[in-house]
């Protein structure tokens, strides 16, 4: 039997996602001990992130040549402005902000180069381009939630459980698997050079999924001192 593309990209991300459970702000997260202003951070910064990151997902439906992709693109664009988002929106009430306050949050410089790469990347080229750039988001959220649901009392935590319950979810982890089906679909009959071009993408976000952690770890926007007087 073909290895799947997915095997393949494994053996390049699962050092690189592995490390994510060993950062603080995840180790935090599943322990329960990660401070609230930390997490308010990640959360402002991951809704303009998913907002950005939702025209990806139009952007896969545009670019389909059949039905049932434009229908898993659909799929996701839902998912992601009325489950995940929604997720973002309750942890917001409970900070006292709106979801209107939330939106208007000033995307950070990691916010900002990691959904310009994005959609940069899945501008250019056809619907693989736009299939590589979703998959390590949609794929290593759900293998963190099902990692941390996996550790003592994480599910059960009176404010972090919510988070973990989301991304280990059954619909989650339909999601990832969509956005996976879709990529090894896509990488059967295609060469290896652009086979590797595929793999950059998935290996650069997967860095950049590091960075967004780290970012929301040391509550971080735009490294300039005359920055944050603006900010
Ligand atoms: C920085 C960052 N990366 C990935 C996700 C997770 N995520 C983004 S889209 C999607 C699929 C369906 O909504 C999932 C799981 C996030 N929230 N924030």
């Amino acid at each position: 039997m073909q290895q799947l593309f997915t095997d393949r990209l494994w053996k390049k991300v699962e050092p690189i996602w592995k490390s994510y459970l060993e950062h603080p702000f995840v180790k935090g997260l599943g322990e329960g001990w990660l401070d609230k202003e930390k997490f308010k951070h990640w959360m402002k910064q991951d809704y303009v992130y998913l907002i950005e990151y939702s025209r990806l997902f139009a952007l896969g439906s545009a670019k389909a040549h059949d039905l049932s992709t434009m229908t898993t693109f659909a799929n996701l664009l839902h998912g992601t402005l009325h489950m995940e988002m929604d997720l973002h929106r309750n942890y917001a009430s409970k900070f006292g902000i709106t979801a209107d306050e939330l939106e208007e949050t000033e995307a950070a410089a990691t916010t900002t180069a990691y959904t310009s790469y994005m959609l940069n990347v899945a501008q250019q080229g056809g619907i693989e381009n736009t299939v590589a750039a979703v998959l390590a988001c949609a794929w290593s959220y759900n293998y963190i939630g099902k990692a941390l649901a996996a550790w003592p009392n994480a599910l059960e935590h009176e404010f972090y459980g919510n988070w973990v319950q989301m991304y280990s979810s059954e619909d989650f982890t339909a999601l990832a698997n969509d956005c996976i089906d879709l990529i090894n679909t896509i990488a059967e009959d295609k060469p290896e050079h652009e086979l590797a071009i595929l793999e950059d993408i998935v290996v650069k976000t997967s860095y950049f999924e590091y960075m967004f952690w780290d970012m929301a770890e040391h509550q971080a926007m735009w490294p300039v001192p005359v920055a944050a007087q603006n900010l």
